[in-house]
């Protein structure tokens, strides 16, 4: 298929190389109707350009979805760097991709992902000044993936409240599939509401030393399963924290879990894989919605930074998980579908009011 009907509804995709640093990224504009784009940038060994073409363009889709349903005025922009994040990273990699992204002019606003921390983009933002999640000592928010974690669990809550009457978190056991920088923090949320049991798993083993550390100082419930063990777990929510793309035809079948509520980005394979969960019974906390809580922070440092806005902002995300359980129901949709069509008025209503003319904007031809 020719690459351009690959990406239809995309605005603007960019592929980046420079030899120099090694760099080689793409970035993707999906939908700037709200407003600049903002994404995070993803870095990981893929295994083919189309790999990551595909990965971004899907990401950047997911980006447009969530500031809409986050009532953000930004659009769905992500890059992401084709690269091993434990060997390939460098000031100079990261200072080439700061003068890519400002050679859009502000059309997009980017900062961590996947595979990536605050303190790489110190040398992005010495190139660009369309850099968001900073460290604290360098003026930015710090690490985005605590709201993150938070908003995960407002979404976990949220689902308990439909599932059982009661968003306490006492006594149910979960399956948490990645380690990073939020799905550790989900776990920790977790037993802080007082989770009965945690399984975990992650790719890297440093990753499940350090849970099972954490566990044993807090005399917590852990069990470490091997990879793809993680879908056969049963638990009441399974909460996915990694990649994308695994509630397939595949691993479906075998959830045996009441709900999927999770931080990762496009959770669902295909669009089709939402109505299968609906079929089977298992709710689904669309991922755009539950994990928008880094976005959040991430955009109020356009504004003029206030961590207690972002919490109070984030927390919403429970408001919003029913607001969508409560329009699938009525509707007889999946919640993916429901969400979809939430965050499509959204921006079809946004759309409507931004043909208004505004006098400030010169003309391209002066007028005589
Ligand atoms: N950091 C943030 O604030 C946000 C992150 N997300 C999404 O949440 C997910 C996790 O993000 P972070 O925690 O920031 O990433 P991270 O890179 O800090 O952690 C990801 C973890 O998943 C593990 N992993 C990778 N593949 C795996 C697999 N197949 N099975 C099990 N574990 C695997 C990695 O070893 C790593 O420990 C990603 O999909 C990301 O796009 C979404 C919104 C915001
Ligand atoms: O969390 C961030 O730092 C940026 C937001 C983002 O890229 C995401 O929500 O996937």
């Amino acid at each position: 298929m020719a690459l351009v009907e690959r990406f239809p509804e995309h605005e603007q995709v960019i592929f980046c190389h420079d030899p120099e640093s090694g760099l080689r990224a793409i970035i993707a504009l999906h939908d700037t109707t709200l407003g600049p784009a903002l994404g995070g940038c993803r870095m990981r060994p893929y295994g083919s350009v189309e790999e990551a073409l595909q990965d971004v363009l899907r990401l950047a889709e997911g980006m447009t979805y969530k500031c809409a349903a986050a009532d953000l005025d930004f659009g769905g922009g992500k890059a992401v760097i084709l690269g091993d994040p434990r060997t390939d990273k460098s000031p100079e990699l990261f200072r080439a991709l700061g003068r890519f992204v400002a050679g859009l002019g502000g059309r997009f606003y980017t900062g961590t992902d996947m595979g990536t921390y605050p303190e790489d983009f110190v040398h992005a933002a010495k190139e660009c000044p369309y850099i968001v999640g900073l460290p604290e000592a360098y003026g930015g928010s710090g690490d985005s993936s605590v709201p993150t974690a938070y908003g995960v669990v407002m979404g976990i809550k949220a689902t308990a409240k439909r599932l059982w009457g009661s968003d306490d978190l006492s006594g149910r056991t979960f399956a948490v599939q990645g380690l990073g920088k939020v799905g550790f923090k989900v776990v920790e949320r977790l037993w802080d509401e007082g989770a009965a049991k945690v399984y975990v798993t992650d790719v890297q083993p440093e990753a499940l030393d350090r849970i099972a550390q954490r566990a044993s100082a807090r005399g917590a419930e852990l069990e470490i399963v091997d990879g793809a063990a993680i879908y056969d777990v049963p638990c009441d929510v399974f909460v996915p924290c990694a990649i994308g793309g695994i509630l397939n035809d595949e691993t479906i079948p075998r959830l045996q879990c009441r709900a999927v509520v999770g931080a990762a980005n496009n959770q669902l394979l295909e669009d089709r894989h939402g109505d299968e969960l609906a079929r089977r019974g298992i709710l689904y906390a669309p991922d755009y919605v539950v994990n928008a809580g880094g976005l959040i922070q991430v955009a109020d440092e356009l504004y003029g930074y206030s961590r207690e806005r972002v919490m109070k902002k984030t927390e919403a995300i429970y408001d919003m998980v029913l607001a969508i359980y409560r329009r699938a129901d009525a509707e007889g949709l999946s919640t993916h579908e429901a969400a979809r069509r939430l965050v499509a008025e959204r921006i079809a209503r946004r759309r409507r009011i931004s043909s208004i003319f505004i006098p400030g904007v010169a003309p391209k031809w002066r007028l005589r």
